[in-house]
Order: C-alpha cells, then structure tokens, then sequence
C-alpha cells in the first residue's frame, strides 16, 4: 500500500498518514487501533476509495482500488440507514446494482436479514428498531453487497454495553459463513478489550503524521473471554503499544512547534 495522505487545510496542508503499509490476508479479522485524530478514518476511507491517497495504492485480489466499488462494503458507527426506508428496503438498496428481478432481490435481501436474525423484521422503519437491530440491518445490507473487502468504523460504539457483546459475540460467524462472499475485515476501534476479543491481527498506528509501529497476531482459540490469562496478557501488550504510540504522537507534536 504505502499510502501517504494529507488533508488540505486553510493553514497549507497537513500530512496524516505517511507510508502506511500492511497486507490483509483471506479470512483474517484486521483491526487498526490508534490515539485519537491518529487518522484511523481516514485510512479506511482512502482503503474503501472514498479517498484518493497522495502517494501508494490500495490492491483488493491484484487490482487497484481507485473509488467506490461494490467489492468493498463499508459499516458505520451511526449505522447510516435511510429513514424512510424499512428494514427490507435499506437491504436493497445493496441490490440495485446487480441487475435482479424485483421478486429476486426482495429474496436476497430477506436471506441477508435472516443471516443477521432479524427474519420477521422486514418491514419494520430504523425508528421502530433498537441500536442492535439497526446495526444488523446495516450489517445485512453490507453483506447483501457480496463484497469482498468489510470495512467497520467503530461499529459497536454506539450500542449499548450488553447489545454490543451480543453482537460481537456473532459478528464472526456472521460474516465468515458460506452464504457471505466476505473474504476479510478491516475494523477500526477504540475498544482495546473488543479488538482482542474480535481480531486474527491488530495494527497500531502512530506518531504525526502516522505509520504503522506495531503488527500484533492475536493467537487465541475463538471464543475468547477477557477472563482468560492469556488475553490479559494480550491486552497488557497492546496498552504498552498504544502508550508507546501516544508518546510518538505527542513527543512529534512538540517538536514540530
Ligand atoms: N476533512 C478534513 N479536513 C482537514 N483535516 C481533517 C479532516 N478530517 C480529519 N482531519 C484531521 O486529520 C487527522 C486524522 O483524522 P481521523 O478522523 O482520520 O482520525 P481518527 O484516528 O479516526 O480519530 P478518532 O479516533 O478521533 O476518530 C485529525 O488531525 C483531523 O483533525
């Protein structure tokens, strides 16, 4: 990748991103962590083609990425629904672009709203639906895409605690499961603990502008439980990379006045 980026600011511009690099391998769970304003979103961003970076390229499977592609499905912390859609309709909506008879993609979008157990919800408006529900249709509309790439920014912040261990004790089968074409996810998170809990790798990003100072495997046997020594013992290590990333981050902050 090695993809650099700033943004252009009214004060010139202001690098975010320098060299970052990292490869993301079949059916791995990837989880970028990072001080806060790091540039986490960004990263994802520019990966799902929304951004274009200044220097290096994005590869999905060989080719470049280089704008929006249905091979890349995206997940939001706020959820991103249409209100004015029901349930079934923000599903499909993924559909539109695949050339379907309306009896069709109603079957398709109905299948993805199973996989995320909401079979029986079709009809229902965002407004009628909890937090957890609503993620999973905006889960069941990311899959319905068929894409290849997942790419999730903070999508459990925004739950409620006991909604959010549910559904991140599912994710995983959710989305790496025979009916899903998903062959990786990339997932942004403040959640130290949810990012042992979730990832086959974290990437610690770092320093102003930011690059990748850590890559962690997590080698753990699924479910995991923070009970466990052996996630302690991983959390531990990833609080000393973010502290270490933290003082990078600061220390280039003063230095650069
Ligand atoms: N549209 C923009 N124009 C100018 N600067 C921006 C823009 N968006 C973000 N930035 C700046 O780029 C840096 C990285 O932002 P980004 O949102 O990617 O960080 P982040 O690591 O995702 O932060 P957080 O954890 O708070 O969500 C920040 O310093 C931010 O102020």
């Amino acid at each position: 990748m090695d993809i650099s980026f700033s943004y252009r600011t009214e004060r010139g511009p202001l690098q975010v991103l320098r060299d970052v690099s990292f490869a993301v391998y079949e059916k791995q769970y990837v989880s970028i962590v990072a001080p806060t304003g790091t540039g986490k979103t960004t990263l994802l961003r520019i990966i799902a083609g929304l951004r274009k970076p200044d220097t290096g390229k994005v590869i999905l499977m060989g080719e470049e990425v280089k704008g929006p592609t249905p091979k890349i499905s995206m997940i939001f912390q706020d959820f991103a629904l249409f209100p004015w859609l029901t349930a079934l309709e923000n599903v499909e909506i993924a559909l539109l672009h695949k050339k379907l008879s309306k009896e069709d993609r109603v079957k398709l979008a109905r299948k993805y709203l199973e996989l995320v157990g909401l079979g029986g919800f079709e009809n229902y408006y965002p407004r009628e639906l909890s937090g957890g529900m609503k993620q999973r249709v905006a889960i069941a509309r990311a899959l319905a895409a068929q894409p290849i790439l997942l790419l999730m920014d903070e999508p459990f912040a925004n739950l409620d605690a006991i909604t959010a261990e549910g559904l991140k004790s599912e994710i995983y089968n959710m989305v790496f499961n025979e009916e899903s074409t998903v062959k990786a996810i990339v997932m942004v998170s403040h959640n130290l603990s949810e990012v042992i809990e979730l990832s086959d790798r974290v990437i610690v990003l770092g320093g102003r502008p930011a690059t990748v100072i850590a890559d962690i495997s997590i080698d753990l046997p699924r479910p995991r439980s923070p009970r466990d020594k052996e996630f302690q013992e991983y959390l531990d290590m990833l609080y000393s990379e973010i502290s270490k990333s933290m003082e990078l981050t600061t220390a280039v902050k003063v230095n650069s006045k």
